[in-house]
């Protein structure tokens, strides 16, 4: 078991990770919410079903009231964050409740953002429950989704703590492991050479991933996303690097369908469009086929998917949080491990989009 801290504004919380972390949930509520009046558990249908029964059982706490939400992004919808609002409002939720986000990254998105807005926030503590929520788990972004674009609804909440048993993650299926791993694969990119340059070389597979480098891989994500987070952490600046592959990945959630794509599979291909064009506007020496190929050896896609209007991504991007104006910005690449933000042209942009549809990728 390791113990992190995230500093983020006038906030500090630990993440503790590791198989069984979930165990010190009870004293840790003991220890800090002494007059806790209930518990309100967040969770979605796949995770409800798994484990909920037995998690409640460990709580044992008296006033313990649960909703079960859709799974994935089906959960971050106006419709269900209003059901958990009156739900909370009918079993009395007060100023000295607790939600417990009980999921993986949508349901800690979802959970966190019933907390920010309920009484005008009330403490919550996200307990993750796949390899995604390493990331969506830290740093307080929560928020739910419009028709108009993802996560346009929401705020920056941090959570009292995170718990991050890894068990949970022995039952996660492949699309969901891809999901998770591709922001895994972000933090090295953004970060650090070594960091990716080891990644490569160790995960070769996302079908049987020892438990010693499944922690060892998320504990470095983490700290990569605390690092920044604690710089920055309502996205005035550096933060934005977190967002790498993600002003077309949300595009192409968006344009697919929430659901249709998951979320990390969705920005593995931003990354490598965002990486393609790096290279082209910063000549910086990077074997792009070889992470083309290796994405596609760990299951995914590296290309756009069929039938999406490239001027329909486009006119998404023009809406990404980080547009200016509706001045497209992307997060590139100077070289692996430096960041940084740069407008784009939408001509250009379309450009480069028409070509990495017709060439189906970059090769
Ligand atoms: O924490 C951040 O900042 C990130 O950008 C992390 C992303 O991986 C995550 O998917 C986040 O929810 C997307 O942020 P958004 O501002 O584009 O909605």
């Amino acid at each position: 078991m390791e113990t992190l801290h995230i500093s983020a504004g006038s906030k500090k919380y630990p993440v503790y990770i590791g198989i069984g972390a979930v165990n010190q949930l009870k004293s840790f509520l003991q220890e800090n919410y002494p007059k806790l009046t209930s518990v309100l558990i967040i969770t979605d249908e796949t995770v409800g079903k798994l484990y909920l029964e037995e998690f409640k059982a460990a709580l044992n706490l008296s006033e313990t009231y649960v909703k079960v939400v859709p799974a994935g992004e089906k959960a971050k919808t106006f419709e269900v964050y209003h059901e958990c609002l009156s739900y909370a409002l009918e079993k009395k939720l007060d100023r000295k409740s607790l939600i417990l986000s009980f999921g993986g990254g949508a349901v800690g998105d979802l959970a966190g953002f019933v907390a920010a807005s309920y009484m005008r926030g009330i403490p919550f503590i996200q307990i993750p429950t796949t390899i995604l929520a390493h990331d969506s788990a830290v740093g307080g972004k929560v928020a739910i989704n419009h028709a108009l674009g993802k996560n346009m609804i929401g705020a920056f909440y941090q959570p009292e703590a995170v718990f991050y048993d890894l068990k949970f993650l022995q039952s996660l299926p492949p699309a969901e492991i891809r999901s998770g791993f591709a922001e895994v694969i972000k933090h090295a990119l953004i970060s650090d050479e070594e960091f990716y340059d080891w990644l490569v070389k160790s995960v070769e597979n996302l079908n049987s991933i020892p438990n010693t480098l499944m922690t060892e891989f998320l504990t470095k994500g983490i700290k990569v996303k605390g690092a920044i987070v604690e710089q920055d952490e309502t996205e005035t600046g550096v933060r934005a690097y977190l967002n790498f592959g993600h002003t077309l990945g949300h595009a192409i959630e968006a344009e697919a369908g929430y659901g249709s794509i998951s979320h990390g599979e969705a920005v593995a291909i931003g990354m490598v469009f965002a990486l393609k064009i790096s290279m082209e506007r910063h000549s910086f020496n990077f074997n792009l086929l070889e992470f083309n190929e290796w994405l596609k050896k760990l299951g995914y896609v590296t290309e756009l998917p069929e039938g999406l209007s490239t001027h329909r991504l486009l006119a998404r991007m023009k809406q990404d949080k980080k547009s200016v104006g509706q001045k497209v910005r992307f997060v590139l690449l100077n070289k692996i491990g430096s960041p940084g933000v740069e407008e784009l042209d939408d001509a250009y942009l379309l450009n480069r989009l028409d070509a990495f549809k017709r060439q189906g990728g970059i090769a």
